[in-house]
Order: structure tokens, then sequence, then C-alpha cells
């Protein structure tokens, strides 16, 4: 179900001033604010304090009754931003701030921020479902493995230089000595054999700007989408990107596809791989993830991709 704006809706912009590479927006955040109060918008701006003020923020202004909060950041702000705002009548919007934005561009949001701005102005709002990685929820993926890893260990120093360019940086870096590790996985109850490389649990499609791994996600099914790649070592990595990029999951036999509520992820042998959900480090394996359906309100921009929701009623 999709419902219209309100004209006298009350929103607040929580913003990270560390995010991306911009060393000053806060000027365009105000021109923003005062774009939506034109339209008759009671608009609020908050900046946070340190990591994780962006969940306390979020959930104060769902207590406070505001109808939206836009997280203006990379996708690390609207995960903490989403993190307060789970089962509650508030809605999640977002104004591309960071590094890569991946959340942004699923909504076909320019990465000009008034055009973008305009866009979320014309928003319907509508309620989707999110993932849960242990006892935090997460809108776009968790990754276990190769790239939690990169996560985990690229510098903040290096990403506000390069950019996304640091990840990639840091990948090749890491590659080198990254093995696949025996763990056991269960998938709907289903067990999952073989050295795992990387697992993507998305609860949509895009991966770091460029990548599907999880094409077939919807945020409206009830289901998590779970990419399993397998292998020795990171030599074998290009071939499986040749057959994620064409989608011919399960016909590569290291690259598997799963639709599941609930994954399992436990350790083997003492072996274990680290975790990050929506770009931002978590911790390690063991962990259980599962889907927590119909349980966040989202602005939804005109260009938003369609292929996102099962049905798009008009
Ligand atoms: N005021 C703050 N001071 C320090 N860290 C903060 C502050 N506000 C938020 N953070 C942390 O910064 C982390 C990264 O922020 P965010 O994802 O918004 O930007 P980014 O890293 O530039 O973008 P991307 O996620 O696209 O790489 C968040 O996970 C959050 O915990």
């Amino acid at each position: 179900m999709r419902v219209s704006l309100t004209p006298n809706l009350q929103v607040l912009i929580i913003y990270n001033p560390t995010a991306g590479q911009s060393p000053n927006f806060k000027n365009t955040l105000d021109r923003v604010a005062n774009l939506w109060r034109d339209l008759g918008w009671q608009v609020q701006i908050a900046a946070t304090t340190a990591p994780g003020d962006a969940t306390t923020k979020a959930q104060t202004a769902a207590q406070a009754g505001y109808n939206a909060v836009v997280a203006a950041g990379g996708d690390g702000t609207v995960n903490e931003v989403m993190n307060g705002l789970v089962g509650t009548e508030t809605a999640l919007g977002v104004l591309p701030l960071g590094t890569v934005n991946i959340w942004a561009r699923e909504m076909g949001l320019s990465m000009d921020m008034l055009k973008a701005a305009e866009s979320i102005a014309k928003s319907e709002l509508t309620k989707i479902d999110v993932g849960m990685a242990g006892n935090r929820h997460f809108l776009l993926m968790a990754g276990i493995g190769f790239d939690a890893a990169v996560t985990a260990t690229v510098r903040s120093d290096e990403k506000k230089i390069l950019g996304a360019i640091a990840y990639v940086k840091q990948a090749i870096q890491i590659a080198w000595n990254f093995r696949g590790v025996r763990l056991k996985l269960r998938v709907d109850g289903k067990r999952v054999r073989g050295k795992i490389l990387m697992v993507i649990i998305g609860n949509s499609q895009l991966y770091g700007g460029v990548v599907k791994f999880t094409a077939h996600a919807t945020i409206d099914d009830g289901l998590l989408d779970v990419c399993v790649i397998k292998g020795r070592g990171m030599l074998s990595a290009p071939r499986r990107l040749i057959s994620i990029f064409a989608r011919h999951y399960n016909r590569d036999p290291l690259v598997q596809y799963y639709q599941a509520k609930q994954v399992e992820i436990r350790n083997k042998r003492g072996k274990h791989l680290p975790v990050q959900v929506d770009g931002d480090y978590l911790g390690t394996t063991p962990m259980s993830f599962r889907v927590v359906p119909d349980s966040l309100w989202i602005m939804v921009p005109p260009n938003a991709d369609r292929s996102l929701w099962r049905s798009v009623e008009g």
C-alpha cells in the first residue's frame, strides 16, 4: 500500500558531520530545509555527536510524533536511523552525503542534494521488510567473510581522501591472504556445506553501488535473499563475480542462491568469519539472521527502482 505525504509533514533531518568527503554541507542542508519549508513542511535539523547517536535521535523523534526522519549521511547513518525507526509509524528518508550511498541509489535519488530534496518532496510512503543480524537491523545487506574483512579494516582517513577507491585498495591488500573457511550454514533449516569466501544476505539488491549479489531480492516479500560464494582463496573470485554479473547463480556450483526467512551461521573447529551490516563492521560469526517483515515505513521517491517491489500498486 502506498500513502501520499501530508502537506504539513513534520520532518527531522539527522546528519552525520563526519560522513563523506565534502567538508561543509550544513549550508546545503539549510537550503534543503528551506525548500521543504516552502511546501508547508515543519523541518528541524540535528547533527550527530558520536557513533550510535543517530539511533537515539531517531527513536526520540518517533516518540515525539515526527512523520519522517531523513538520514543525511552514508549508509552507516541510514542504518543507525532505521534502527531507531523500525516498528514505529515514522518513515525513513535519505539524503546522500556518504561515500557510496547505496540506499539513495536504490531510491533513484540524484547525488546532487537539492535535486534529491525535490524528488523526496514527491515521495509516497510505504512499509517494507528489514533484516536482522544478531540484535541489529539492516536495510541493505549483511555481508559475512571477505567483504566484512575489508569493511573492518578500511581506514576512515583514507575513505575521506580516496572515497570508494579506499575499499578497492583494501580489498586488493586483503585478497592475497584471505582463505575460505568451513562453517556450518543453515538456510531455513537446509544445511549448506563447503568452504565459504563470502555470504551476502540481502534485503535489497545493490551492493557497493556497482554489483547486485542478490539481484532477485524484493523488499516486500517477507524473505531475505542469500548468495553464498565458495572457494579456497580469492584467486577464484573473478570467475565467481562473472557468474554473479551474469546472474548464473546455482549454474556455477560455487555460487549458490537461496530465499529464506532465517539463516544460521555457526563456527566449526574454532574458525569464524567477520560480519558487516549496511557497510559497517558488526562482529564475527556465530550469528543468526532473519527477516522482520513489514516493519519499516520509508519515503519512496518517484524514481525508486521498481524492481525492489514484488508488487507495486498504481
Ligand atoms: N558525529 C559523529 N562522529 C563520529 N562518527 C560518527 C558520527 N556520526 C556518525 N558516525 C559514524 O560514522 C559512521 C560512517 O558514517 P556514514 O556511513 O554516514 O558515512 P561514510 O562512512 O562516509 O559513508 P559510507 O557508509 O557510504 O562509506 C557511521 O556508522 C556512524 O557510526
